[in-house]
């Protein structure tokens, strides 16, 4: 039997970055699960009063679920799309959140909501510092188009764009990676974020009732361990009477796969703490990084990662 041998191509993964020094070694994240309704000015007033009781608990992170000023429909997206680009009367979910973190001095990723820019719409992910400046903004990548029969079909395509950007983020709580659920499926986007010097990756996620009990910790969990760094997820609350029925269950995953902190179904905040010293210390446990073969085996470097 003949083996050819396996010839890397030339553009490769850039080399991996050693981990940044965050300003931040230790904070609190406080991750709100929020339940959300028709009513849009009602889950924007919801969502500040939210970041505004995490911060009170010390949160120096808060972070929001996916599409959490409107309900989760291909009807619903077109209506409540907001031009993000065109300033604050334009888009008063993300004035909220500009004015929020400026005023408490918090990091805040900002889930998503449906954007719209000329006549395309995204699901979009806004990041703002403590100063109430956006700093990145994650349109999703991969559109969650699926079709388990009987069960689940939901074609986000119908409505919305994909984006064409990683997105990866210095902020004064860490360099972090932004996915936007379906994204958390690709075993990629995460290593790229790692070999770039992610310390923590966000994901805000709206899983369903079919993949969530069997994916949604597995996929966090996964991205988490492989890569050795911190993921924190964001759902809405469970409605049980809306058109798509979310799983729930936001969590923080730490550097050795492990659930921190986790909640059900309803509505809540979760307040937990990140310590990046352990990344280090989990790095040196298991040195994954150093053991890579990339003799045999390398991702090409896809290049388009922006760094804001
Ligand atoms: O991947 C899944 O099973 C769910 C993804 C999803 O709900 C989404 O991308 O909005």
């Amino acid at each position: 039997m003949s083996s050819s041998a396996f010839k890397p191509e030339q553009a490769r993964l850039p080399p991996a970055l050693p981990l940044s020094s965050p300003p931040l070694t230790k904070f609190k994240i406080g991750i709100c699960q929020l339940a959300v309704t028709p009513d849009k000015e009602r889950n924007i007033q919801h969502a500040r009063e939210a970041i505004e009781e995490a911060a009170q608990k010390g949160a120096q992170l808060v972070f929001l679920p996916e599409i959490w000023n409107s309900p989760y429909s291909n009807d619903g997206f077109p209506v409540y799309a907001e031009d993000i680009d065109a300033g604050h009367d334009a888009s008063p979910s993300t004035a909220m959140l500009s004015e929020v973190s400026s005023r408490l001095k918090i990091t805040v990723v900002g889930g998503s909501i449906p954007e719209r820019c000329g006549d395309k719409l995204y699901n979009t992910c806004c990041v703002f510092g403590t100063d109430g400046k956006l700093k990145a903004k994650h349109r999703k990548i991969h559109l969650f188009d699926i079709d388990i029969p009987g069960k689940i079909t939901f074609m986000e395509s119908k409505t919305l764009t994909a984006g064409e950007t990683p997105t990866i983020v210095d902020t004064d709580v860490g360099r972090i990676g932004v996915g936007i659920c379906y994204d958390i499926r690709f075993q990629e986007l995460a290593m790229i974020y790692a070999s770039r010097g992610a310390h923590l990756l966000c994901y805000p996620g709206a899983f369903n009732m079919t993949t969530g009990p069997l994916h949604w910790e597995l996929l966090q969990r996964a991205r988490a361990v492989d890569n050795q760094l911190y993921v924190a997820t964001c759902s809405p609350a469970r409605d049980t009477g809306a058109g798509y029925v979310a799983w729930g269950h936001s969590t923080l995953v730490g550097p050795f796969g492990e659930v921190l902190a986790t909640t059900e179904h309803d509505e809540d905040i979760i307040i937990a703490e990140i310590d990046y010293s352990i990344l280090e210390q989990r790095r040196a446990n298991l040195p994954l990084a150093m053991q890579r073969r990339g003799d045999l085996y390398q991702l090409v470097d896809i290049r388009r990662v922006s760094a804001h």
